[in-house]
Formats: C-alpha cells, sequence, structure tokens
C-alpha cells in the first residue's frame, strides 16, 4: 500500500547542532506508527517537519508517494495532517465549539458544529460544545485537540506524548480512540516514551537516537527489555528500595481545605505527615485534587482551612513560593513550561533562580554571574541536560525532557529538606525517568522528606516508602511499602 506520509533522508541542524541526520520514516492508511526515541533524539523536530513548521536543510516529504513542499501549519492542515502538540493550544476563555472554529476559520458554524458531534460520535464520546474550555479536564481538552484536526479533514494525525498528561484509564481510553482512528482509515503517528503503548497499541516502531534513526522494528519482535536496549543503548531495570533510615516528622498538613470552583475538586481536610528519610507516594486518578494540593504545597494557592508545618520552621501556611524555599522546600513542578522555568530567558539565569534566592550569588546590588554561571555549567554535566549549546540559550529551545531535568538540577541544589516531586518523570524517556527517580531516593537517602504526587501507579509503588490516595479532594486512604497494587487501585475508584 502507498505510503500517506514518507520523510525520505531528512537532515536538519540548528546553529551547526545536527537534530536530525539522514531520517526515513513513513505511515501508511490504517496504520499506528510509533516512533520512541530518548529525550532530545529529534522525534519532536521530526514531526515539526512533517507538518510544516520547519523546512528540512535536506531530503523532502511525500504524501501519497508524490513529492511535496510543506509551507507552514496551514498548508499542512490544507494537505490533510494534523498535529496534536503535547501542550495543547487551546484558548480556555473560548467554548469548544469557537476554539474549532478558531481552527477552521471561514467555515459555517452550523456545520462545523454538526460535523463535530458526528466524529465525536463515529470516536466513540461525547462533547459539549458550549462548555467552556477552561472547565474541561484535561482528557476532555485533548479529544477536543484531536477534533479540531479531525473537523479540519486531517487524514495523518500525529499525536505527540498524547498520554504524558493522562492518567492510566484515560490513557487506555485515549489508545483505543488512537486504535478507532487507524480503523476508519487514518494514518496514525504516536510519539511516546510509553514502552506499553508501542509494544500493544501499534502497528510499527521506529526508534531514534541522536538524530538518527536506529531501528524501524515490529511490536511482535520486541519486548520491553529490548526495546529499552534500542531506545537508551544500555538494559535498565528499577526495583523498590526501602529508606535505610525513618526519622521524625518533617512536614505535617492538618485538615488543610482549599474550596472547589468549576471542574475544580478542591481539597477536603487533608491530612498527612511525611517524615524525615521517607518518600510518601501521593496516588489517585487524574483530578482528584493532585494539582491542588500540589500549588497548595508549593506556596500557590492559599488553603481555605487547616494549616502545613514545616519542622524547624514552624506553621508555613501562609507563606508564598519564595518562603518557602527559604524554607527548605524544593519543588519539581508538573508544568514545568507554566511553573518550572521561564522560557524566554537563558538556562543559566533559570538555573540561578534559586541560588539567587537564597543570597549564593551576592546581593541584588552586586551578583556574582561567574559563580552563577559555574555552578549552572556543573549541574548541566551531573544532571546530563543534553541540548545546552551556550548557557546563555534560551530554555523553550531545550527538549521537553531535558527542560525537566533542568528544573531537577536547579531544585536538587542546596540539599533541600523537603521535597515535593509532581509527576517528576512525565515525559522522560527510561532513562531520564530512572536518574531522576534515583535523585529523589537520594534525596531521602539523606534524610529529605519527599512527597511523591504521581498519576502513575507504577512509579508511586516503585518509590515510596507510604502511600495515601487522594480521591476527591480527600486522603481516603494509607498504606505502607510494600503495597498491594489492587488495594490501592481499589481506593482510587471507590470514593466519590
Ligand atoms: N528551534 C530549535 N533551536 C535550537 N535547537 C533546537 C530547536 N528545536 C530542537 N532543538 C534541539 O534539537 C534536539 C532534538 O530536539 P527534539 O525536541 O526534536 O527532541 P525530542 O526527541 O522530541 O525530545 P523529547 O522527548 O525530550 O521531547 C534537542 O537537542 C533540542 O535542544
Amino acid at each position: 500500500m502507498t505510503n500517506a506520509l514518507s520523510l525520505c533522508s531528512v537532515s536538519k541542524s540548528f546553529g551547526g547542532f545536527k537534530a536530525l541526520d539522514s531520517v526515513d520514516f513513513s505511515v501508511a492508511p490504517g496504520e499506528v506508527h510509533a516512533l520512541l526515541g530518548e529525550n532530545g533524539a529529534g522525534k519532536s523536530t521530526l514531526m515539526n517537519i512533517a507538518c510544516g513548521l520547519y523546512a528540512p536543510d535536506e531530503g523532502h516529504v511525500e504524501l501519497e508517494g508524490r513529492a511535496v513542499t510543506i509551507a507552514g501549519a496551514r498548508d499542512a492542515a490544507a494537505k490533510g495532517i494534523g498535529m496534536v502538540h503535547q501542550h495543547f493550544k487551546l484558548v480556555p476563555a473560548f467554548t469548544v465549539l469557537e476554539n474549532i472554529l478558531l481552527f477552521n476559520p471561514g467555515r459555517a458554524p452550523a456545520e462545523i458544529a454538526r460535523e463535530a458531534l458526528a466524529l465525536a460520535d463515529r470516536m466513540g464520546f461525547e462533547i459539549d460544545l458550549d462548555a467552556r474550555v477552561g472547565t474541561l479536564g484535561v482528557s476532555e481538552q485533548q479529544r477536543l485537540e484531536i477534533l479540531k484536526v479531525l473537523v479540519a479533514g486531517a487524514r495523518i494525525i500525529i499525536l505527540d506524548e498524547p498520554t504524558a498528561v493522562l492518567g492510566e484509564d484515560d490513557g487506555r481510553a485515549l489508545m483505543a480512540l488512537v486504535r478507532g482512528l487507524a480503523d476508519s482509515g487514518s494514518a496514525v503517528i504516536l510519539v511516546t516514551h510509553k514502552l506499553h503503548e508501542a509494544l500493544y497499541h501499534s502497528d510499527r516502531i521506529t526508534v531514534m537516537r541522536q538524530g538518527r534513526r536506529i531501528a524501524e522494528t515490529l511490536p511482535a519482535e520486541m519486548d520491553p527489555g529490548r526495546l529499552t536496549t534500542l531506545i537508551v543503548g544500555e538494559h535498565i531495570v528499577e526495583e523498590p528500595e526501602p529508606s535505610p533510615h525513618v526519622g521524625g516528622a518533617r512536614i505535617r498538613l492538618n485538615q488543610v481545605r482549599l474550596a472547589g470552583d468549576g471542574g475544580r475538586k478542591g481539597l477536603v481536610d487533608v491530612s498527612f505527615e511525611v517524615k524525615d528519610g521517607e518518600i510518601y507516594g501521593i496516588a489517585g486518578v487524574s483530578g482528584n485534587g493532585q494539582n491542588e494540593l500540589a500549588e497548595v504545597l508549593m506556596g500557590l494557592g492559599l488553603p481555605t482551612g487547616g494549616s502545613i508545618e514545616i519542622a524547624g520552621h514552624g506553621d508555613v501556611t501562609g507563606a508564598g513560593p519564595a518562603h518557602r524555599r527559604q524554607n527548605g522546600l524544593a519543588c519539581i513542578p508538573v508544568d514545568r513550561y507554566r511553573h518550572g522555568l521561564a522560557g524566554s530567558i537563558g538556562v543559566a539565569d533559570n538555573f540561578a533562580v534559586n541560588g539567587a534566592l537564597a543570597g549564593r550569588y551576592g546581593s541584588w546590588l552586586w551578583f556574582n554571574r561567574r559563580k552563577a554561571r559555574a555552578e549552572a555549567r556543573a549541574a548541566i554535566e551531573t544532571f546530563d541536560v543534553q541540548g545546552v549549546r551556550s548557557l546563555g540559550q534560551k530554555a523553550a529551545l531545550l527538549s521537553g525532557g531535558n527542560a525537566q531535568k533542568l528544573v531537577i538540577a536547579r531544585e536538587f541544589q542546596g540539599a533541600p529538606q523537603v521535597v515535593l516531586a509532581h509527576s517528576p518523570s512525565r515525559g522522560l524517556d527510561v532513562r531520564a525517568g530512572a536518574a531522576v527517580h534515583e535523585r529523589l531516593r537520594a534525596a531521602r537517602d539523606r534524610g529529605a522528606a519527599v512527597i511523591l504526587i504521581s498519576e502513575d501507579l507504577d512509579e508511586i509503588l516503585l518509590l515510596s516508602d507510604r502511600i495515601g490516595v487522594l480521591a476527591g479532594g480527600r486522603l481516603v486512604a494509607e498504606f505502607k511499602a510494600p503495597a498491594n497494587r489492587s488495594e490501592i487501585g481499589a481506593a482510587m475508584v471507590t470514593h466519590d
């Protein structure tokens, strides 16, 4: 069968750095083709060429066997290529229908509405066209992103890490939707870091490493070990490791409340404590209060009741983010681009923020830029942040995974006593994910209290010494490691 899309010997450089080196990639109608590779391997760059955001330096693009030039995103849409980006491109204040219209200008709203409802129905989900996007949950927003490109007539659909923001159930539902798209004749490219998605939900797998295509293979010929080895060049297996020493309570939440509004659940009388030398995992289906809990802990949301205490620092309930940092709290936020990094400023300056707050580089009158830069350079090396070609390079130009490594490098400076990690390995490849886990264990082993909020139950089970389950904004159950996976799963869903 003729391929729907082929990228033929495509190369791309950014200022002398070869992000893609003569890569071949194709996808056929009715096929799900998984694209895997380490952070910075070049997956997004390749897909950006497929959807017209970048022009290749060498090589060319073919649609149904004919060489074409794709002149930008609009042209790609007109040629039937639709990309669903990792970071949604929706306007929260607009309704669902208005967002679809924005993406499909010039067409009659009534016609678009009819088509959107018919497509949603065919894909097996419901959608309220009048709902404001800001009130939708992540999985609904993602379906809307997919619907947007389908309404625009996409037959080649590129999904960039679509389940990174979803919990287990929503992730499974999305995989069923992906299969439905292929069954209806679309060519689907699934960019992912999740091995099981490639192994069980794709028809073909391409692996990239350092800008090159390392392998094109079939799921039947692979298993998790072999696939990991292809991706990172080594066999990585992680095992749980209990804490060597648990001390006294370091951080304590007493009956913490946060009012819910719109689609937000809020928090209802959440109480738990985390001890020195302990990783406390917060498990739960996404949208059950995890973001709210993280905000309250980071000092971004003020609780409407209850208190938060950090041993040695007293009551920090009303303290803002900067004050909390000075009280020994480090944060790895879930949304690294919103709360973690300032994309438009340089890598070194992003790194220096914490040290500057702690007065490590002098005062605002005399800022020791040399020291800040030297520390940034050392941390980038230690934490293996790749793709940094100069310390002044904008953080937004890092690949998703390397941006996360930069946040972690910064947050682990200065040996924090309390670490809040919210989905810390989201978007990271296996090696980088394992390295982050190692850092969290190391922080715990030197006596820090670590709070790990993650919708990935495997990550929770792998790392936690104790586990709390968040459901409907309440902490509904607590377990000690080694915990039973199905009991935790039951607690996650049996409470409203
Ligand atoms: N516009 C750009 N300018 C400079 N460098 C860039 C640009 N876009 C990408 N790069 C670099 O090219 C390399 C490949 O990045 P790319 O985003 O394609 O990786 P990826 O495989 O998608 O990674 P991840 O899984 O972390 O998202 C990285 O080193 C990145 O820093």
